[in-house]
């Protein structure tokens, strides 16, 4: 069993969101009054799209805060595939539309190509990051760490910043952030919506099996706080 730390529940997705981005709104202009700038690290797919728009309304100094993915599709920018498309259209907006954003893909044809100026293109990030905000899909991944791909130990046990994942169960090439790179943050947190993902987040908890469920990776250690937020 793994033990939980903390779990918030909510009965609406909205009231999740107003929280959990007055709190990162909090946590990020904490960073910067304390060391003149801030880092934040965000998830791809469709559960943070509505948490980044009401996050980019919040006041804060966001021409200090330094935005960059969790895990990136390697596909064209303007694809709809594109975690840089979905943060640009619904993190890069309002007040946080002076954030420095640098995502993770580059001109190279492959992951495995882009990986060394991927990791050179975030070295001016104030690390360990202040903020993370990971999803998780049905399989367990985190990160697009996907339990069946062939990269999964090296994705865990690298002190590389960044890693190439080819999953064989879901759509295109990767890069993404290493374990080593995501627990070295300040704040992680799981953001999850609906019965599904719960019962998921659940059946993490109950093994150590981190090959099965690559989340258990961030759920099972004590150097990083996890905060979950989950919304019916
Ligand atoms: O592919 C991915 O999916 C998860 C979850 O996506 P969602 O659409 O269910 O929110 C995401 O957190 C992760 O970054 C990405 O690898």
């Amino acid at each position: 069993m793994i033990k939980e730390t903390v779990f918030k529940a909510f009965d609406n997705k909205a009231t999740l969101e107003r929280q959990l981005a007055e709190r990162i709104g909090d946590q990020l202009q904490e960073a910067v009054d304390a060391r003149g700038q801030a880092s934040l690290v965000v998830s791809g797919g469709s559960t943070p799209l509505a948490l980044f728009e009401t996050l980019s309304q919040r006041g804060i100094d966001w021409n200090k805060v330094h935005i960059t993915l969790a895990d990136e599709r390697w596909v064209e920018n303007e694809h709809a595939d594109s975690n840089e498309k979905s943060v640009k259209r619904h993190l890069l907006i309002n007040k946080a539309a002076s954030a420095k954003f640098q995502g993770l893909k580059n001109m190279f044809s492959t992951p495995e190509q882009g990986t060394a100026m991927a990791a050179e293109q975030l070295a001016h990030f104030s690390r360990p990051f202040d903020v993370v905000i990971l999803g998780m899909g049905n399989d367990g991944h985190t990160c697009s760490w996907f339990p069946c791909s062939a990269e999964l130990t090296q994705t865990l046990t690298t002190d590389d910043l960044c890693v190439a994942v080819n999953p064989t169960t879901a759509p295109n090439a990767r890069l993404s952030l290493s374990k080593s790179a995501i627990l070295a943050s300040r704040q992680i947190y799981l953001h999850i919506v609906g019965e599904d993902k719960l019962s998921v987040y659940r059946q993490a908890l109950t093994s150590k099996a981190v090959d099965e469920m690559p989340i258990r990776a961030v759920l099972d250690q004590h150097r990083t706080p996890v905060d979950v937020y989950w919304s019916a």
